[in-house]
């Protein structure tokens, strides 16, 4: 298999934990070969000057030249890659109004790095009435297809926020309506490392063990569940602030009783956001952070009835997979293939959303 070229796809999620690196050899079709990765942490003053530029539509240069700087660093520990993906950091995000921002110039890193730089994946969509996420489904089709799969899966990415994507991985083509539905989920991570921080001064529930100590106040999670979010049809996307009631209604309870009452939320929008798939898929694959929290794992086994199983099970690094979305993404912009469809973000037609910035 001598086909595609080795792309470094780089990711910097919405829990604002760091910098992904990860390098795959693909041609925007299929994944050939995954690569050499790196994760580059954020110092906590780097997290603070991030969490308080989030909301704004214009970060000032302090903020751009920090999220360059740390890709460019991330970057720099890689070697033997033809072309770059860089997502940038997503600070505002409001599809309603054609509308998102991710921060970083791509132009910037194609002249340090030396390689071309495919960026701004999100604004083309929005601007043509998708909802400019999610982006990872056409890569997620990529990987049922590669894995052999003959039924269809879902994949849910747990991050800050999450997302699924309903893969049929029988239909070639991820522009067919029929092999693909994608939408948010509601929001994941987030909120549970809000409360980590602010009550016990952690950044997350390691692997659930104070959700798996406290009591589900199922009042609130029902509650929880009548949000219009809920009910609304695909395409839909969030942006990471959205759900910021949750946190206010779980204020009165003790912290392990808070922290498993929006584990036990985040678990029962994905269950909730099953209804929306045409069939019923044959397992659900997690990918991204919270396929480590166990307590949270457990709960979507209860929940959704289905065989729930890292996406490690189908031998992909479920720590990698974002950043390799946008390897992948990058290789289909610069092939002049499409990134969303009406399927994935409701955009009005299939389009290669993202910018190409050349090294002068
Ligand atoms: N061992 C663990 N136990 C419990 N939770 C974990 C563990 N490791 C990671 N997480 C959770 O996963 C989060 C990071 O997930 P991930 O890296 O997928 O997010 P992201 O890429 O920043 O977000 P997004 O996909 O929304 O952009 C952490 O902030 C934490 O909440
Ligand atoms: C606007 C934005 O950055 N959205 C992210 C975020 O993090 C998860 C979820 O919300 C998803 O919509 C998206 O990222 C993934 C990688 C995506 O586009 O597929």
């Amino acid at each position: 298999m001598g086909a595609g070229i080795w792309v470094a796809g780089c990711m910097s999620g919405t829990s604002l934990d760091g910098v992904d690196v990860a390098m795959i050899r693909t041609d925007g079709v299929s994944l050939f070969e995954a690569g050499d990765h790196v994760f580059r942490p954020y110092s906590e003053a780097e997290q603070a000057v991030l969490r308080a530029a989030l909301g704004s539509w214009d970060a000032p240069s302090e903020v751009t030249e920090l999220i360059e700087t740390a890709h460019a660093e991330a970057l720099s520990h890689l070697d033997g890659y033809e072309l770059i993906g860089f997502h940038g950091q997503t600070l505002a995000h409001d599809p309603a109004n054609r509308r998102t921002y991710q921060a970083g110039d791509g132009s910037i890193l194609a002249e340090v790095l030396g390689a071309p730089v495919v960026w701004d994946f999100r604004t083309a969509d929005v601007q043509m009435g998708g909802q400019g996420a999610p982006l990872a489904p056409f890569y997620h089709h990529a990987l049922a297809r590669v894995a052999g799969l003959d039924a269809p899966v879902v994949i849910v990415n747990l991050g800050g926020v999450g997302n699924m994507t309903y893969v049929d991985p029988r239909i070639a083509d991820p522009v067919n309506p029929a092999a693909l539905l994608a939408f948010d989920t509601g929001p994941a991570n987030a909120p549970i490392n809000d409360l980590m921080r602010d009550r016990m001064g952690r950044a997350f529930d390691e692997g659930g063990a104070v959700a798996a100590l406290g009591a589900v106040n199922a009042d609130i999670v029902a509650d929880f569940l009548t949000a219009p979010f809920f009910a609304k049809m695909p395409p839909k996307s969030l942006d990471r602030n959205d759900f910021h009631a949750l946190l206010a209604s779980v204020a009165e309870l003790d912290d392990a009783g808070a922290i498993a009452t929006l584990t036990a939320c985040v678990s029962a929008s994905v269950a909730a956001s099953l209804n929306h798939c045409p069939h019923k898929p044959s397992a659900l694959y997690v990918t991204g952070g919270g396929r480590h929290n166990d307590t949270l794992m457990a709960m979507l086994t209860r929940d959704t009835g289905l065989h729930v199983a890292p996406i490690e099970d189908l031998g992909f690094d479920g720590d990698m997979l974002e950043a390799q979305a946008f390897a992948f993404l990058a290789a289909r912009v610069l092939n002049g293939l499409a990134t969303s469809a009406p399927s994935t973000t409701g955009v009005s037609a299939a389009i290669g959303g993202g910018r190409v910035s050349r090294p002068t």
